[in-house]
């Protein structure tokens, strides 16, 4: 097993939304800015596993690169550990090691305590839509080899034969020879059309709920996700665990949530059976095709900040005080949410509030930036107000130049805008103030002592937590 180096800085040339290409996680000069002084040793860590295809690259590149979803079709296959650092003064600073799919545990060179030791989660992704229909024509490549269905000899064997048959009888060929079967131009409609025919019967037999082969590739999923997990939590039982069932853009409503409970359902027994029953897994149904990918990492990026609850507390005071009634605290670049206040998420807002993140920055960078000046197009005096036609108010407000307010609220409330920016400012500072602290914990931590520092009993360094430090040029 080997490693890559860090691939941040990385231009794939797209980016979700209409996001300027130039808008990232760039340096920063430190003014109210809220960041993380720890080296990259000591970041916390997320890692991506799962079976290959799963989607792992493709949702670090979408979130966190500005990747479009169309760009990932050309993504390679990854045959080393990505290391991505996800830094560079914006709050959420971490890194992300993106695993090949095909990683072997019992590989000598792989060092579970170097992987797992300083890991904060460990994310495991399933292609939910791997039943064995989607990947037919990768399977059985018509273009390269039609006596590759040989390989699907669990198939109903009166289709295979047919399969077979077809191509032979096309060919026209005037011999019993044993000889490879290759295609040719006039073999390859027909080949495609059993294919067809073949796909026809999967979604048949799917349809009836019937037990596949094909379905082996979600078998081996659930196998490799019982053995990432059990092996992850000998080495380090703090780490937290996230199950992503991707890819659910292409299933129906029903079918995302027979899917979910079965995957709940056969994980946890299994865990069980081995006796981790203490291991708890959260499951999230994610897509990079819409916003439920950005969702699911802000719940696994949220576990990691260990001021969560001061700040979920401080947004409660400011809905309170303000009549807001929804309020989100983003990061910027990510549009990843790192606290709300407690009322419950719905998707709606949440995908409102991105949407408003991606116009403020669109209209920043066009109109906000004078072409002689080298400015960001989004800093300290941004603040945004869109009035929608359902009386609701949308409101931005810049926390700092990577983390964003963004509330909701309704028309009639709003009348009182100079109340709601006094509290604003107010939780402007309290937020300083929480992270003020944590970093004068850390500070004496590390100058204290040597080796494993100790804050609150728990090792400040390499806990597998976010530990964000203000850098405000006023301290
Ligand atoms: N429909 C759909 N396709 C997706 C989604 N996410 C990823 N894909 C596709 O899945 C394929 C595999 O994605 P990758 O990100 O390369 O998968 P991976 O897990 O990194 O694969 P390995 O590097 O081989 O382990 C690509 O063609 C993506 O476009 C999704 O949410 N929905």
């Amino acid at each position: 097993m080997s490693y890559q180096d860090d691939e941040e800085g990385v231009d794939y040339g797209g980016h979700v939304g209409s996001f300027p290409k130039e808008f990232g996680y760039g340096g920063y000069d430190g003014e109210h800015d809220i960041t993380i002084t720890s080296t990259s040793d000591q970041k916390p860590r997320i890692l991506l596993m799962g079976l290959r295809r799963s989607g792992k690259s493709s949702i670090q590149k979408v979130v966190f690169h500005k990747m479009s979803p169309n760009e990932t079709l050309f993504l390679e296959s990854t045959n080393k550990i990505v290391k991505d650092d996800i830094n560079n003064s914006s709050f959420v600073q971490f890194q992300i090691w993106d695993f090949p799919g095909q990683i072997d545990f019992f590989d000598p060179t792989f060092d579970s305590d170097m992987i797992f030791g300083g890991c904060g989660a460990l994310v495991f992704v399933i292609d939910a839509q791997e039943t064995g229909i989607q990947n037919l024509d990768e399977f059985i490549d018509v273009d390269k080899d039609v006596s590759c269905y040989d390989e699907k000899e669990n198939l109903d064997e009166d289709i295979v034969d047919e399969m077979k048959e077809r191509p032979r009888e096309a060919e026209n060929t005037d011999s019993d020879s044993e000889e490879e079967i290759k295609p040719t131009p006039a073999t390859l409609p027909e080949a495609r059309k059993c294919i067809e025919q073949l796909r026809q019967f999967f979604l048949q037999k799917k349809n009836e709920g019937s037990p596949l082969d094909a379905l082996d590739d979600y078998i081996e999923a659930l196998h490799k996700l019982n053995l990432t997990v059990t092996k992850a939590y000998k080495v380090n039982p703090k780490i937290i665990f996230e199950v992503f069932i991707h890819k659910v853009d292409g299933l129906g409503d029903d079918c995302k949530m027979e899917t979910q409970r079965d995957i709940h359902q056969r994980a946890n027994d299994e865990l069980n059976d081995a006796g981790y029953d203490q291991i708890h897994l959260s499951l999230h149904l994610t897509s990079i095709y819409d916003h439920s990918i950005f969702e699911a990492f802000s719940k696994v990026v949220q576990k990691l900040i260990p001021q969560l609850p001061a700040l979920e507390n401080l947004l409660n005071i400011l809905n309170t005080n303000s009549a807001i009634e929804k309020s989100f605290l983003f990061d910027v670049v990510s549009k990843i949410y790192i606290a709300t206040d407690s009322t419950p998420v719905d998707m709606q807002s949440y995908e409102l509030c991105c949407d408003m993140i991606d116009v403020v920055i669109d209209v920043s960078w066009i109109y906000g930036i004078k072409e002689d000046q080298d400015a960001a197009a989004f800093d300290d005096q941004s603040s945004s107000l869109i009035k929608l036609n359902n009386g609701t108010v949308l409101y931005l407000r810049e926390v700092n130049k990577f983390l964003a307010l963004v509330c909701i609220l309704r028309e009639d409330n709003f009348d009182h805008k100079g109340i709601i920016d006094y509290n604003f400012l107010c939780f402007r500072e309290a937020i300083q103030q929480v992270f003020e602290l944590r970093n004068k914990l850390q500070h004496n931590s590390t100058t204290n002592s040597v080796g494993s520092p100790m804050v609150n009993g728990k090792n400040s360094l390499g806990d597998g937590h976010l530990s964000p430090t203000l850098t405000d040029e006023n301290n």
